[in-house]
């Protein structure tokens, strides 16, 4: 454990002064860097006009330079903060961003904490020391540096005070000490070695973070991406990277790190938001949402989809071309199992369905208009039977007929249906317990439901494609027009001129109305994130999943059909899973998808919860599951946990009065209180009367000094002081009360108290 002291080595005043002088040069170059791009961006936003390929271009030149004028400003604290020094080298600055003199030739004035110059920073030890001898972190505000920390690696020139399990520990603790303030910082000049082995791992397949609560998944998670789009660029930013984060809460609490980290092109979201068109964000039961989590649900959508392909008891009648015209349960019947064995989407195999009952209709209408009375062949022509079906598939009638028998259908519509309606329901075998309102919301565990129902049912684009080829064909003919217009004029320019005429290329030699096209088509210029987040089918380049224990396997199929290449990072902690339908074993998760072609790398050092509280969460994790191990605190606050027994009527006063106490203790810091579902409403009504400010309700705000929430709204935050009330219900709460219970503990930075009405539950006896 880091005792509460630094261990920095003292730096001479002359040292600050040249640091400084360094740090200014940088912060010159920044702006001037900054000031070119803020130009070049103003000079194209004043540009108008040109060709549809000319503005194209001008978009996608003005994005690149809105971007780098948004990292350049993303980076304006902390731009660098730490100095290699080697014993066969010149030193080498680390920042948040690469920065180069004019004169490239001379070399980086500031190295990227993601590239590989920059690694030592993090991984030399006195031991290993990669040829370091010194280890320098710049502690900077604004510009202005205000102190420096030196580790001296070379253990013969060294005084012994560095440890070898943690880099940087004069930094980390002070990042460590500081006040939250509602906002996830990014680790840049901290990471430890686990982490950078973690944030540093390939591209490629799968890999599993797990690590107890606190270890900096998080933020490793975060960094990760950071670090892949910097070395893989070329790849991810066509393809974009997705990070889903188990709610809107979280997304805002981390939604900071990353535009820090000079990184702007990563979609972050939530299962909710994974359905374009959809926010799903209305609260159900965990146990409805556990059923429609689990794989059962792929029977139940498929016998759902079927049951919307009917059929009559008898027949139906329709007038057709002024008959009546019977359409009889064995024509559906036949076109049913004709569709159905296609094995195609519901409604690309319509296409099928209406063939084929087309093919029997005119067959039937054959029969009877064209049968010869003289018991010979039918009269009518193979062309007169292709008329005949023509008739019939223009005529609305028949169209509205067997539309009812296999409607075009979307996923909303089905799911909608199938979730207010008891008979659909059972018929899909499904509970009872799902049926709800018609009205009701979408919830998040819909969403893959949505998305499977979306695989299900398929788009028919005969329409679209048709018309897409018919708007291509057309404009390559105008292009043709145009080309012949510019070879035209060329053979009137040089017609007298001989064997000059052959060495001049024309349009027609370099460019064929087909490229025409295509480079006058006009190019999407969003980001590849924005177009991922409109597009059910967009696939990722790498897919990193925070607390992704929570995830259900129907959540899991709709990730991976966005990310085929099964690139994908999942952080998480089986010990802390709330959802019913979530795991508690990665390898359950994973083997379906990949066999046993996936990583795991265990993060052992918890950077968050300090050792006094991280002994009672000790004792609930041991009741969850007596093998699981806590993660080493990586410090002590010196304050020791406590509990106060309160009498359920007073519990609310009780409460206020233990808020304002914390409160003032933590100064400018946070503070969370922990409720069980049963207590947030009017918990959270009496504490804003008392205490005007405090954020409650669905999405509280963690800027604000005091926030009271649900267990499960609190997953994967941290406070610098942490109120748990009424434990025993939370526990009692759901049959993941225990991990419940364990995450509410470990969210405490420095202080943890607990409000208790009836004894204490015994996995905090060590409170009493
Ligand atoms: N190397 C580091 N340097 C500085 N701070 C760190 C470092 N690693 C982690 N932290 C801090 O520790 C805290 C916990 O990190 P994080 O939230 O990423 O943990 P987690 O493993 O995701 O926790 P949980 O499972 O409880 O959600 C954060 O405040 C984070 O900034």
């Amino acid at each position: 454990m880091i005792p509460q002291k630094g261990a920095t080595l003292s730096s001479s005043s002359a040292d600050i002064e040249s640091e400084q002088a360094y740090l200014t040069t940088l912060y010159q170059r920044l702006d001037q860097l900054r000031e070119q791009a803020d130009n070049r961006l103003r000079a194209i936003l004043l540009e108008a006009g040109g060709t549809p390929q000319g503005r194209t271009q001008r978009e996608a030149t003005r994005a690149h330079y809105a971007e780098q004028l948004a990292q350049f400003n993303s980076v304006e604290n902390g731009l660098c903060f730490g100095r290699l020094d080697f014993s066969a080298d010149s030193p080498r600055y680390i920042g948040r961003l690469g920065l180069f003199a004019e004169d490239r030739d001379a070399g980086p004035l500031l190295v990227d904490w993601r590239a590989p110059a920059a690694r030592p920073f993090y991984l030399a030890t006195a031991v290993h020391p990669e040829g370091v001898t010194r280890r320098r972190h710049l502690r900077t505000r604004g510009r202005v540096l205000t102190g420096i920390d030196d580790e001296t690696l070379d253990i013969e020139a060294g005084d012994g005070t560095g440890r070898e399990d943690v880099t940087g520990e004069a930094a980390l603790l002070s990042a460590l000490t500081a006040n939250r303030t509602g906002r996830m910082r990014d680790i840049v000049e901290t990471i430890q070695a686990e982490q950078d082995e973690v944030i540093r791992s390939g591209l490629p397949g799968v890999l599993v973070v797990q690590g107890g609560p606190g270890t900096g998944k998080t933020a490793v998670a975060l960094h990760r991406a950071a670090y892949l789009l910097y070395t893989y660029r070329e790849q991810l930013t066509r393809s974009g990277v997705l990070i889903l984060g188990p709610n809107t809460t979280f997304l805002r609490y981390i939604s900071q790190v990353l535009p820090g980290l000079a990184e702007t092109g990563v979609l972050l979201a939530t299962l909710g938001d994974m359905f374009p068109g959809v926010r799903a964000h209305a609260a159900e039961s965990p146990a409805v949402a556990a059923i429609k989590g689990g794989t059962d649900m792929l029977d139940a959508l498929e016998n759902a989809v079927a049951d919307r392909q009917t059929l009559p008891d008898d027949f139906v009648e329709v007038d057709h071309d002024g008959y009546p015209l019977r359409i009889e349960r064995e024509v559906l019947l036949a076109a049913r199992t004709a569709a159905r064995r296609s094995g195609r989407p519901h409604n690309v195999a319509r296409q099928i369905f209406v063939t084929e009952a087309i093919h029997q209709l005119s067959q039937q209408i054959a029969e009877r208009i064209g049968a010869d009375p003289l018991g010979g062949d039918n009269l009518l022509s193979e062309a007169d039977l292709a008329e005949t079906r023509r008739e019939l598939r223009e005529d609305v009638d028949v169209q509205l007929a067997l539309f009812d028998f296999w409607p075009v259908l979307t996923p909303r519509q089905v799911l909608r249906d199938l979730l207010s309606d008891a008979d659909r329901l059972e018929s899909a075998g499904l509970p009872a317990e799902l049926l709800r309102a018609r009205s009701a919301g979408w919830t998040p565990a819909d969403v893959p439901l949505l998305d499977e129902l979306a695989e299900l049912l398929g788009v028919d684009d005969t329409l679209k494609v048709r018309e897409q080829q018919r708007q291509r064909k057309a404009a390559i003919e105008y292009a043709e027009g145009v080309l012949e217009i510019v070879e035209g004029s060329r053979s009137l320019d040089f017609e007298d001129e001989g064997a000059e005429k052959d060495e001049i290329l024309s349009a027609l030699d370099v460019v064929d109305a087909g490229a025409f096209v295509e480079r006058h088509e006009v190019i999407d210029t969003r980001t590849a994130a924005e177009r991922a987040a409109a597009d059910r089918t967009w696939v990722f380049g790498h897919v990193i999943v925070d607390e992704a224990q929570e995830l259900s396997p129907m959540a899991w199929r709709l990730l991976m059909r966005r990310c085929p290449s099964r690139s994908v990072t999942a952080v998480g902690d089986v010990a802390q899973t709330s959802e019913l339908a979530g795991t508690n074993s990665w390898e359950q998760v994973f083997e379906p998808y990949v066999a046993q072609r996936w990583r795991i790398v265990e993060l052992s050092v918890n950077y968050r919860t300090p050792a006094e509280v991280m002994a009672v969460a000790a004792d609930v994790l041991a009741a969850v599951d007596p093998a699981l191990r806590p993660p080493r605190s990586v410090r002590s606050a010196g304050v020791t946990p406590w509990a106060r027994r309160v009498p359920a009527d007073t519990l609310s006063e009780d409460l206020i009065a233990a808020v304002r106490k914390e409160a003032a203790l933590i100064e400018e810091g946070r503070l969370g209180i922990l409720v069980p579902e049963r207590l947030e409403e009017s918990l959270g009504a009496d504490l804003v009367a008392a205490v005007p400010g405090a954020a409650i309700g669905e999405q509280p705000d963690l800027l604000n000094h005091v926030a009271l929430m649900t267990v499960r709204q609190a997953k994967g935050l941290e406070f610098d002081s942490v109120l748990v009330v009424a434990p025993d219900e939370i526990i009692a709460e759901s049959p993941r009360g225990l991990s419940d219970l364990y995450v509410a503990v470990t969210r405490a930075t420095r202080r943890l108290g607990v409000l208790h009405t009836t004894d204490l539950p015994k996995v905090l006896a060590s409170l009493a």
